[in-house]
């Protein structure tokens, strides 16, 4: 905060979450068994629009996470300047410990228990980590019993349900924008540049494909399995057929197969961790070779690794500018939703274009002018726009 002109009054408004709501969800599984999950929804902020934010399911998940996930939302926003606040969602579950109709009945007793603090002005929830829009499906038709047919509660949704064309692959396409950006500034050709990408779910495969695609050279992938690497390049096509048909990447037959921890180290100009939090970190950050680091995951270098990475010269593209493709698009399928209109995918692609170049251009241009790293420069300029709603909407 001290880079940045903001009060310490505004400062105190800006760092807590406005409301952090934890729910019990029983559920009786199929062999009658009963479980109690834990749920969460924090809204962080909602000075600039109505909360907005993925939900997550994974073991981990817990109030702490979600904090934080939800804070760095309300600065994404912010950044790439969408009438919306920040929020954050999920449920410390196993996906793989429920079946299809479980993870359904899950899902809406969820929603049962948040449904009053959600909804299409309010808090508008979306996919992360292992929900999809089959998720989001579900939730927008519980919601609707309880409120009166509304799709712009969720976003994310099956393109057969209101969904936005080009929001599963936004993520990841954001991300490849960037970087596309990025290699211009530094003077370097994507083709003569090699990527190590962790995570092959929906941000990482559609990074790799898209990477793939304008010919860069990709030597290293991995997932929760394990890693591969191949320092002539990966047939990255064959790698996403293989896990799109439910394969995993210790299951290629292809490449040197290495422990999933190990392509974080891999010898490689860009790395692009795209899976979970905190992977880059005190143990492992002196031993990372990329120069460039893209970050596709919500928060995967910690902070002292940050401080590390910068003073040895890498280049860090921070999260709430590097995946915010996905909530560019979510924001689209939102505006398209409350129109009753749908736009073709090639408008929403060109859109997301513009507003994430230029977000990236205004991030890189602060950083030069005042000599900052882009992340301090993308906080100063999130926080500063945060700060300037708040202290225009009046403290009273
Ligand atoms: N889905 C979206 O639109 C957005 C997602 N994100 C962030 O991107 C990251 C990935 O999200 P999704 O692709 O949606 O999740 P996903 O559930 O589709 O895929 C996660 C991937 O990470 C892998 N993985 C999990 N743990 C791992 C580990 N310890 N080491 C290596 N790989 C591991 C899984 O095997 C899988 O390939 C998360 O940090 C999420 O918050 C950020 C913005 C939007
Ligand atoms: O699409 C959205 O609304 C949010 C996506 C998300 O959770 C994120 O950007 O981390």
């Amino acid at each position: 905060m001290d880079v940045m002109d903001v009060g310490q009054n505004i400062e105190a408004l800006l760092v807590t979450a406005n409301r952090s709501i934890s729910v019990k969800i029983p559920l009786e599984l199929d062999d009658g068994t009963i479980r109690v999950f834990k749920g969460y929804r924090v809204q962080h902020n909602n000075a600039r629009g109505p909360f907005k934010g993925g939900l997550r399911y994974a073991p981990d998940v817990d109030l702490d996470e979600v904090r934080s996930l939800a804070s760095l939302m309300t600065w994404k926003t912010a950044l790439t300047r969408l009438p919306y606040g920040g929020a954050k969602g999920g449920i410390a579950v196993d996906v793989k410990e429920l079946n299809r109709g479980e993870l359904e009945r899950l899902t809406r007793r969820f929603v049962n228990r948040i449904h009053d603090f959600i909804g299409p002005q309010t808090d508008i929830p979306a996919p992360d980590m292992n929900t999809n829009a089959q998720t989001m499906a579900w939730i927008m038709d519980q919601y609707s019993m309880l409120h009166g047919h509304n799709p712009a509660v969720v976003t994310g949704k099956p393109v057969d349900l209101y969904g936005a064309e080009g929001r599963e692959s936004a993520t990841g396409r954001g991300v490849v924008y960037v970087i596309e950006e990025l290699m211009k500034d530094e003077g370097r050709d994507l083709a003569e540049t090699t990527f190590c990408i962790q995570g092959l779910g929906n941000v990482g495969s559609y990074a790799a494909r898209f990477l793939d695609g304008l010919g860069a050279k990709i030597v290293g992938v991995s997932d929760v399995s394990g890693a591969v690497y191949d320092e002539a390049g990966l047939p990255v096509g064959e790698i996403l057929e293989h896990v799109r048909k439910g394969g995993d990447v210790k299951g290629y037959a292809g490449g040197d197969a290495l422990p999933g921890e190990e392509l974080l180290t891999l010898p490689c100009d860009v790395l692009v961790p795209a899976a979970v939090g905190d992977v880059i970190n005190r143990e492992n950050m002196r031993e990372i070779r990329a120069s460039y680091i893209v970050e596709a995951a919500n928060g995967p270098v910690t902070p002292e690794a940050d401080d590390h990475l910068r003073e040895r010269g890498v280049i860090l593209v921070p999260d709430i500018l590097a995946n915010a493709g996905g909530v560019v698009v979510s924001y689209f399928e939102w505006v398209q939703n409350l129109q009753n209109f749908s736009w073709k995918e090639k408008q929403a692609n060109a859109e997301l274009h513009s507003t994430i170049t230029e977000a990236y251009r205004r991030v890189r241009k602060l950083a030069k002018r005042r000599g900052l790293d882009l992340r301090t420069a993308a906080f100063v300029l999130a926080i500063g726009s945060v700060g300037k709603a708040t202290v225009l909407r009046g403290i009273y």
